[in-house]
């Protein structure tokens, strides 16, 4: 049975079978083959040599990005249209971006009611939403603040804050500590861990800290272009 035969009958969430990517008109060939599946609710760490492909891996689970080939699905539904991609990423798919990526003139608020805008959200519920994941996540004081006047860490939380307001079941998270000293690095990762577990949310997370990635539930290492598991 395919991996994708198997996701739609077990809870596999996000499923990748024998992925190729390459860049610069396959001069690099980043993924050779990749194949890999995460459960529902499960935390899962991505760890690999800077370079190895594991962004790569993650904007392709996400939809940012599209496969040479193989095939990639997501709560059983194959990626296959951008146009698919595109509003799997805005309804079941929640993205923590290496850099943040959030809009450094917006305030924290402008930022996260983003998302929900294009995801067609109500205002009403949004507030409600924003005001919910502030409260849990520390930001509440600062909801009309530019991200430009943030620290790093409430930058993070504030990427962390966005990427859950539409109620994604997974979310992908590309080294979400990686700019954090130590201890800002671990209460945005304890936040990390807990939200995702009160929300029964799936966490496929890119990492270069060993010790965080020993607390999830899976550790999988980035090779060659392959993955092998080790924890
Ligand atoms: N858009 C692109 N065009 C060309 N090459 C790219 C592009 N994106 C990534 N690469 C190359 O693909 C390889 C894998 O990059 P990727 O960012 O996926 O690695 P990574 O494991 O996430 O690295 P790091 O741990 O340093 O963030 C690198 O050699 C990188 O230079």
């Amino acid at each position: 049975m395919s991996s994708l035969s198997a996701a739609t009958q077990t809870n596999i969430v996000l499923c990748a079978e024998g992925v190729w990517k390459s860049y610069d008109d396959g001069a690099i060939t980043v993924l050779k083959g990749v194949d890999f599946t995460a459960e529902q609710g499960r935390t899962v760490a991505l760890c690999g040599p800077s370079g190895c492909g594991k962004s790569t891996l993650l904007h392709l689970l996400g939809g940012l990005d599209q496969p040479d080939r193989g095939l990639l699905a997501v709560n059983g539904k194959e990626l296959n249209r951008h146009h698919d991609s595109l509003k799997l990423l805005r309804h079941e798919v929640g993205f923590v971006f290496q850099l943040h990526n959030l809009i450094p003139d917006l305030t924290l608020e402008e930022n996260c009611l983003i998302p929900t805008v294009a995801a067609g959200l109500n205002r009403k519920a949004a507030q409600e939403r924003l005001r919910e994941l502030t409260e849990r996540t520390g930001l509440s004081h600062r909801l009309d603040h530019r991200i430009q006047k943030l620290s790093g860490g409430e930058r993070q939380r504030t990427a962390l804050c966005r990427a859950l307001m539409n109620r994604p079941g997974i979310l992908l998270a590309d080294e979400p500590t990686g700019s954090l000293d130590e201890a800002t690095s671990e209460s945005v990762f304890q936040l990390l861990l807990e939200i995702v577990a009160n929300e029964a949310v799936t966490l496929v997370m890119a990492t270069h800290d060993r010790a965080l990635a020993h607390r999830c539930d899976r550790m999988i290492e980035m090779h060659d272009g392959r993955i092998r598991e080790s924890l």
